[in-house]
């Protein structure tokens, strides 16, 4: 479980978190969604001590993460991210065994039960055939997915994930989705897309300018009000196939460019 009680996060004068206030239950999957610069990587960053809290704490199953070593919080926090940049000249399966390196150490290798785990990683995200290949003849979903088989790798109990389906195919997302659930314990997912969110999360939360603007079941929360304050769209809802409302966007009012134009064309 992940608590943010009151967090605050600055960057000079500048407030990038302003008393953000969430908890990601064990067991389920929580969304983080908003506008772009709403603040979303800035708390993944807070929440491995990346970013410095100016206020409020951060609680990890129990424990205060300002008095634990980074070391512990590597080995219970893996991060899937945008921020990550593996080095190209490495070999798929190196990188998926760096997962191991909180755990055992540069020195030591993990044994035949992390060997096992690294496979069992790379068999998941359908990269076993690629193991041997250095990254630089990867593609981007491939990164993506070899990302995600060094977090599998780790077994943290908490993984941060930064918009993980960005590069992928329609096959390979739904194979994402499908092992969000037993990637750990603890799942917290930066999103944009908002109907991928409804479909994965169990709870979200909505951030707007660096503040929670509100959170809970994405069914609930997804509606008009909220969404057309916090991204200033006109929110539409239709229902789909299978009960869930879909979600489709248009701008609140003509752009003053388009009316323009067509005072001209008149
Ligand atoms: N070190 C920093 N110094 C100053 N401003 C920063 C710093 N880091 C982030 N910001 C600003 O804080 C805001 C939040 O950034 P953040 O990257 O957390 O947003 P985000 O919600 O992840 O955005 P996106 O959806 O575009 O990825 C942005 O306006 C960004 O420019």
């Amino acid at each position: 479980m992940i608590e943010a009680q009151a967090v605050t996060v600055r960057a000079g004068r500048r407030v990038l978190l302003d008393d953000v206030s969430f908890t990601a239950q064990t067991g389920a999957v929580t969304g983080i969604v908003g506008p772009n610069g709403s603040g979303k990587t800035t708390l993944l960053r807070a929440l491995v001590r990346a970013a410095p809290l100016s206020s409020g704490r951060i609680v990890l199953d129990g424990d205060d993460l300002r008095i634990r070593p980074r070391r512990w919080i590597a080995r219970h926090v893996a991060e899937v991210g945008q921020r990550s940049e593996p080095d190209p000249s490495l070999r798929v399966v190196d990188e998926v065994s760096l997962g191991g390196l909180a755990e055992h150490g540069v020195l030591r290798s993990g044994g035949a039960a992390f060997d096992d785990r690294v496979a069992d990683a790379l068999d998941a995200v359908e990269l076993s055939h690629r193991a041997f290949d250095r990254l630089s003849t990867l593609s981007g979903g491939e990164l993506q997915r070899v990302a995600l088989a060094r977090a599998l790798a780790q077994g943290a109990s908490h993984v941060l994930l930064d918009e993980p389906t960005n590069h992928l195919d329609i096959r390979h997302r739904l194979e994402i989705v499908a092992l969000l659930r037993r990637i750990a314990p603890t799942v917290l997912i930066v999103l944009h897309d908002l109907d991928l969110a409804a479909e994965v999360c169990d709870h979200v939360v909505v951030l707007h300018r660096g503040r929670v603007a509100g959170a809970g079941r994405p069914a609930e929360l997804f509606r008009p009000p909220l969404l057309d304050a916090v991204y200033d769209v006109t929110t539409h809802a239709h229902p789909g196939p299978d009960g869930r409302a879909r979600l489709s966007f248009s701008l609140p009012s003509p752009l003053p460019l388009s009316s323009s134009h067509e005072k001209e064309s008149a």
